[in-house]
């Protein structure tokens, strides 16, 4: 399915894909130090592979042919004490012959340096000329693998940094920590947006089972709506107010914590009892104390932790709050052991790189758009939309290294919502729909809430769904299940089409015993490595993000213009016309809002 945008005609004389962007310029001088992809003798291999068979496999007719499918294409991670990480990519339009490419393509890529730049910290960021060392946050060996940066080991920082929030936490919890009048801490409110946000509350609502007594609350949003509703849950005196911010400049993180400080003011009074009841996660020393918090009270990290990537670091203390510091250890411990499982496997045993090899394959040649994220598990109700940031903020780019525009499909649109609930949205698109949706479908073998039969039945439609998004239903099949009904046969005639499924929908199931600190952390560090590896083929920089600084300068020039009676014509027709709606229909004083 070709993107045939016409807003993005190929320039080229003829699109070097099926999905050409219409961005192909391969003749720009100065091309990357690597050969632009498209013109891989790899990815030409890969198409001619995908014309000649790949577009033309059905996986109901792969498994017919090879009873052993299964036992070929999926892999089981043997972990210490979590039980076995099954992932299962047996339900793919692929042979040995296609993956055999894919990973042959990793290598034309230079993955293999590629991945030891990244642990060895390596400045990957090649925008911003800085390290990306999430995987130094996680690092249980730190004596066996010290990480430079600069010259220097970071590990004490790390290990100093993670004492203070095992201190800090313990002492929340236990109550010994007391709040500007004495009394315990019982809520936390944790300030950010972001990936000061979307980790740390992603990460508390999938470890639900293991809360510790506090009670934690997320505002994220500048919409004064969001901090509004959870100052209501909360009194000043025993609310410990998180404020996450790697930059410390972010206009909703400041401005939610400016609110939060005249709120708590108006109780406290005065500006020593800040200390007792606020803290701050960021690299920005400067502005925390510009802000009012003292330097014992900042947990810190560093330049090299991408936001996105910064729920192992000092971001991550309200999951210490929320779960204690021994599960958010063992949340790291986690993604450590994926970390040794990419760095160590071959491709060919290799998890991240699997799901990225696969990810490319629809993404690249059979023009897939998006990808889901469906957790069979409703305690990870926040998976899909942590990775919507971790994703699509990474790679959801368009110049190469060398500064060319791709000539390919980059980034997907991640998405995706829990099961079963999701059967009851979305799932008739997936099965009958135009559009070719891969989907990772994600499940814990054992629930928290052993419930009646609950588990049983998610379990059954867990399996189901992959099962008929591979299979479908023939025509022949939906002809006997109509004539069992003694359907007229003009009736059934009229039907048949509408209760066929082709079926040849692509998904992987990734299991877990269950979901504990560890999988989870396994579960998220193999799909921030298969980010990597996807921008690692595309040759775009996944740790730069400065899509999201235009809205934001064009917010700054809008916002006075919204405070002054002036009618503006500075914009475009449509701004301008927006903005004076808005302004003839803001709340008149004593206008107020409605009850
Ligand atoms: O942690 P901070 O510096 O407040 O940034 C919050 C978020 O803002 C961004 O959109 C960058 O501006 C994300 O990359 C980042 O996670």
């Amino acid at each position: 399915m070709a993107n045939n945008d016409p807003a993005i005609k190929p320039k080229a004389k003829k699109p070097c894909l099926i999905t050409c962007t219409g961005r192909c310029n391969p003749h720009r001088a100065g091309m990357e130090p690597r050969a632009c992809l498209t013109g891989e003798p790899t990815w030409k291999k890969l198409l001619e592979y995908h014309q000649k068979k790949g577009s033309k496999f059905h996986i109901r007719d792969l498994f017919e042919k090879d009873a052993c499918r299964f036992s070929k294409y999926s892999l089981k991670l043997i972990t210490p004490n979590d039980g076995d990480i099954l992932i299962d990519y047996s339900k793919n339009r692929i042979d040995e012959e296609g993956l055999k490419l894919l990973f042959q393509l990793c290598k034309d890529r230079n993955f293999i340096s590629a991945r030891e730049c990244l642990f060895k910290g390596a400045k990957v960021n090649f925008t911003e000329g800085r390290q990306v060392l999430h995987t130094a946050l996680r690092n249980r060996e730190p004596e066996k693998n010290p990480i430079m940066v600069d010259g220097k080991d970071v590990m004490p920082e790390v290990y100093s940094v993670l004492n203070h929030m095992k201190e800090f936490s313990d002492q929340v919890i236990s109550g010994e920590w007391k709040g500007y009048s004495g009394k315990e801490i019982t809520d936390v409110v944790n300030i950010g947006i972001g990936g000061s946000d979307l980790g740390p509350l992603m990460v508390t609502e999938a470890l639900k089972p293991y809360a510790s007594r506090l009670k934690c609350h997320f505002v994220s949003n500048i919409d004064g709506t969001h901090i509004a509703e959870v100052l209501k849950k909360v009194q000043p005196e025993t609310t410990l107010f998180i404020i996450a911010s790697k930059t410390f400049t972010t206009q909703e993180t400041i401005t939610n914590a400016t609110t939060a400080k005249d709120w708590f003011m108006k109780s406290a009074g005065n500006q020593e009892a800040i200390a007792k009841n606020f803290v701050a996660l960021s690299t920005n020393k400067q502005k925390v104390t510009e802000f009012g918090i003292d330097e014992a009270n900042m947990f810190g990290f560093w330049d090299w932790v991408g936001g996105r990537y910064s729920l192992w670091s000092a971001i991550g203390l309200s999951i210490c709050l929320a779960v204690g510091f021994n599960n958010f250890e063992k949340l790291l411990e986690g993604a450590y052991f994926m970390d040794q499982h990419f760095l160590n496997e071959p491709l060919e045993k290799n998890a991240p790189v699997i799901l990225a090899c696969l990810g490319i394959w629809y993404l690249n040649f059979f023009g897939a758009e998006t990808h889901a994220l469906l957790p069979y598990d409703q305690y990870l109700h926040r998976f899909a939309a942590y990775f919507q940031q971790g994703d699509m903020e990474s790679n959801g780019k368009h110049i190469t290294k060398a500064g060319n525009p791709v000539n390919y499909h980059t980034g997907p649109i991640v998405w995706g919502e829990p099961g079963t609930n999701g059967q009851h949205a979305f799932y008739q698109l997936i099965h009958q729909g135009t559009r070719l949706v891969p989907a990772d479908f994600l499940m814990p073998v054992q629930t928290h809430n052993p419930l009646g039969n609950h588990h049983q039945l998610l379990l059954a439609n867990y399996l189901a769904q992959t099962e008929a998004l591979m299979k479908g239903k023939t025509e022949e099949e939906a002809k006997k299940e109509l004539e069992a009904t003694k359907m007229r046969p003009d009736e059934l005639k009229r039907l048949l089409p509408h209760k066929t499924f082709e079926g040849n929908r692509p998904t992987n199931s990734i299991l877990v015993k269950k979901i504990t600190p560890f999988t989870l952390g396994a579960l998220i560090a193999m799909y921030e490595h298969k980010i990597f590896v996807q921008g690692i083929i595309w040759d775009i920089n996944s740790y730069d993000q400065y899509g999201v600084e235009l809205g934001k300068q064009l917010a700054k020039v809008i916002e006075p213009e919204l405070a002054n009676e002036d009618e503006i014509t500075s914009h475009d027709s449509s701004t301008n016309a927006l903005i004076s709606y808005i302004k003839e229909n803001l709340a008149k004083p004593g206008e107020g809002g409605d009850k």
